[in-house]
């Protein structure tokens, strides 16, 4: 399979490095982006292959992966939308907040293969998590293509569209909260006289074993909290203090931001 990518940001690259990674070779992937300099460059550090126009990728690509920022979406897809509608690639959107519906819309066309995905940027590191939802044209066979693409760079779920701002707040900006949170708990340990690099490695493996914990129990979350509060111990004392500073508002508060955001 030949995979292009339109737009080679922090997305498009990610996608790239976990694919590559899990054995895709980089004669079987095209890019092209706004500046020549940054794509020829990645090219070259690479292997894939730098296309001169999104065209060209579109036509040398079975599957096309959409990853530009929402606002330049119209743009790119009125350049190209002759070649999509000559060569029907599967045309893979990462674009927050753009349809289905939309995307149509702006190829002027019913008849093109589209599967919206929301990924995150753990691909890179085979640990994402990817919203997928294709519209009618997309084969199951097609859909299938691209799901096992996501499959080998983390976990895939299958959503409905209306869910996507929602999946958006969990899954696509929440590894930001993440990092957020670990940089504040060893941000915390710098204040007790821990060296940073050291508390943000206690801190991460911390998540980690955690996130890990979470997957694997039979208990809930909540549960898991009460296995590791002490009576009159440390942790209940902290998480009081927490939840006192707002802990489980400001994380709701955060996801509503997100989610208005999302839908404009
Ligand atoms: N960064 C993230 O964690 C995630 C991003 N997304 C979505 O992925 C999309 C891309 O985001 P990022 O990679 O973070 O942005 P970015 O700003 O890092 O990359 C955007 C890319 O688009 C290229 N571009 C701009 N105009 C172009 C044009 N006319 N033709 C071809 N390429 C053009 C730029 O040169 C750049 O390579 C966005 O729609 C974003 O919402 C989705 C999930 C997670
Ligand atoms: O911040 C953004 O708009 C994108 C969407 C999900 C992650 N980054």
């Amino acid at each position: 399979m030949k995979i292009g990518f339109i737009g080679v940001g922090n997305m498009a690259k990610a996608i790239i490095e976990g694919l590559m990674s899990k054995g895709v070779e980089a004669k079987n992937i095209f890019i092209h982006s706004a500046h020549k300099s940054n794509y020829e460059v990645y090219s070259q550090e690479t292997g894939v292959s730098a296309c001169e126009s999104n065209s060209e990728v579109i036509e040398k690509s079975d599957v096309v992966f959409l990853a530009v920022k929402p606002i330049v979406v119209e743009k790119v897809l009125k350049e190209v939308k002759d070649s999509v509608l000559t060569h029907d690639p599967v045309l893979v959107s990462v674009v927050t907040g753009v349809s289905v519906a939309e995307l149509e819309d702006i190829l002027g066309s019913k008849d093109v293969k589209i599967v919206r995905t929301m990924p995150n940027v753990n691909v890179e590191i085979g640990e994402g998590m990817t919203a997928l939802h294709k519209n009618d044209n997309v084969s199951d066979e097609d859909y299938q293509l691209v799901k096992e693409l996501f499959e080998k760079i983390g976990k895939v779920a299958d959503i409905e569209e209306k869910d996507f701002s929602t999946f958006v707040a969990l899954a696509g900006s929440s590894p930001a909260f993440v990092y957020f949170f670990i940089d504040s708990l060893a941000r915390s340990g710098v204040k007790y006289g821990l060296n940073k690099q050291k508390a943000t490695q206690i801190a991460a493996q911390a998540v980690l074993g955690s996130a890990l914990k979470v997957l694997k129990s039979d208990k809930t979350p909540w549960e898991l909290v009460d296995d590791v509060s002490s009576p009159g111990g440390t942790t209940v004392a902290g998480l009081l203090a927490m939840e006192e500073a707002g802990f489980m508002t400001s994380i709701v508060k955060g996801v509503d931001a997100t989610i208005s955001k999302d839908k404009g």
